[in-house]
């Protein structure tokens, strides 16, 4: 579960008013359709609770809209956490069988420096991150005249923690208002369902959302959202089809007039190979920007964690066309290998805010480099 951090209260936001900078305005843009503006009139909106967005609360149990917090693993129940943690290794057990059997009764030498070598290649970790933990492992191995295989597991850990820490970073809410976040990634990667587990946690700590039905092109993505809009009294705002961009548009003005906390931006599933649809988003961003100057705030690309080194090209791709801010990896409660995430730490660092295990609500959790490696490595 999460838990909000209340940082110390910033001055009142800005209202609304002239933009303070331009709006983020990403790489060239031969944007294969033309550019529709806006759009003038509302689209529909799923409003289940036009005046409360949160009707189980009272209306001062919503965050205050300038009030800074920080989304940060809370006290989990040590039966949760457990059971947790119980499947994340389940998940990742490929990669750790062939890491940890590795060290048993091993002698340190270079047949063992292989064999790590092969399994970290193995579990996706890359060939620069597999030498950088090779390298850096003899390095200490040598300068610590470690003697023990138990020995040289632990300082792998060590290593790895040192690895993956700089991709652990919470996610801030409330120096926006609203907080604009844009949700990207391939096809069935998660986006939806973590846009639904998300939105529930921030719910239950105080902050309203609204959703905008980006997936303009398949009508059971757009029903996936209001379904659930609808299932936790939260506003989403669609359109049966037509231009994605003009529902964010649509959304993000919303928002600012019914002071809404946090904005999600459900986008449809694309291939980084889709020029003209990886242009589309470009779009939304751009036209986001129109409706807020400096939004969207957030722009995370979910991946599915199953899907191996193709994950590194996703990240370089997504982030070179939106410039991302964080990650979601989902499934690791598949058969997912984990090591890309090594291979991000050291080829593209963008923060990994949250890792999923399953499509409950509590399977979304913030990232913790100290847990995933000892997932890992037991
Ligand atoms: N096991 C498991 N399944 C997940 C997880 N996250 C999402 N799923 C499942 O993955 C499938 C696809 O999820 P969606 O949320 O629809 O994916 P999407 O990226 O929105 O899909 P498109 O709109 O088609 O691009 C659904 O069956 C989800 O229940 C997870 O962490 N673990």
């Amino acid at each position: 579960m999460f838990s909000f951090f209340r940082r110390k209260p910033k001055e009142p936001a800005p209202a609304p008013q002239e933009p303070i900078a331009p709006a983020p305005e990403p790489a060239p843009e031969p944007i294969a359709e033309p550019v529709a503006e806006p759009i003038a009139s509302p689209l529909p909106v799923h409003d289940p609770v036009p005046d409360a967005l949160i009707p189980s609360q009272a209306a001062d149990d919503v965050a205050s809209e300038t009030e800074e917090v920080v989304l940060v693993p809370a006290e989990t129940p040590p039966e949760v956490k457990k059971s947790w943690m119980s499947r994340l290794k389940a998940g990742l057990s490929k990669t750790s069988t062939n890491l940890t059997t590795l060290f048993v009764g091993a002698k340190i030498d270079d047949e063992l420096y292989e064999e790590l070598e092969s399994a970290l290649l193995m579990a996706d970790a890359g060939v620069e991150a597999t030498e950088q933990l090779l390298n850096s492992l003899k390095r200490r191995v040598k300068e610590q005249k470690l003697t023990e295989a138990a020995q040289v597991k632990s300082a792998l850990r060590s290593l790895m923690i040192e690895l993956l820490t700089p991709l652990q970073k919470p996610l801030v809410l409330g120096r926006e208002q609203p907080l604009v976040m844009m949700i990207a990634g391939v096809n069935g990667a998660g986006k939806t369902t973590t846009i639904g587990k998300l939105a529930n946690h921030l719910q239950a700590h105080r902050q309203s959302v609204l959703l905008a039905a980006g997936d303009t092109f398949r009508a059971a993505a757009r029903e996936q959202l209001v379904a659930w809009g609808e299932r936790n009294n939260v506003t989403v705002i669609s359109q049966e089809s037509g231009d994605p961009a003009a529902v964010a548009f649509d959304a993000v003005n919303s928002a600012k007039a019914r002071k809404t906390n946090v904005v999600m931006v459900d986008t449809a599933g694309r291939l980084p190979t889709q020029l003209h649809l990886m242009d589309e988003l470009k779009k939304i961003q751009r036209v986001i920007g129109k409706a807020m100057p400096l939004a969207p705030h957030e722009i995370l690309l979910v991946i599915d964690g199953n899907t191996g080194q193709n994950a590194l090209a996703q990240v370089k791709a997504f982030d070179d066309a939106l410039g991302l801010t964080g990650l979601v990896i989902t499934k690791l409660d598949g058969t997912a290998k984990g090591g890309v995430l090594a291979a991000i730490a050291k080829i593209r660092p963008v923060p990994v805010y949250f890792i999923g295990i399953g499509e409950k609500i509590e399977d979304l959790q913030p990232f913790n480099a100290e847990e995933f490696v000892d997932a890992l490595l037991s």
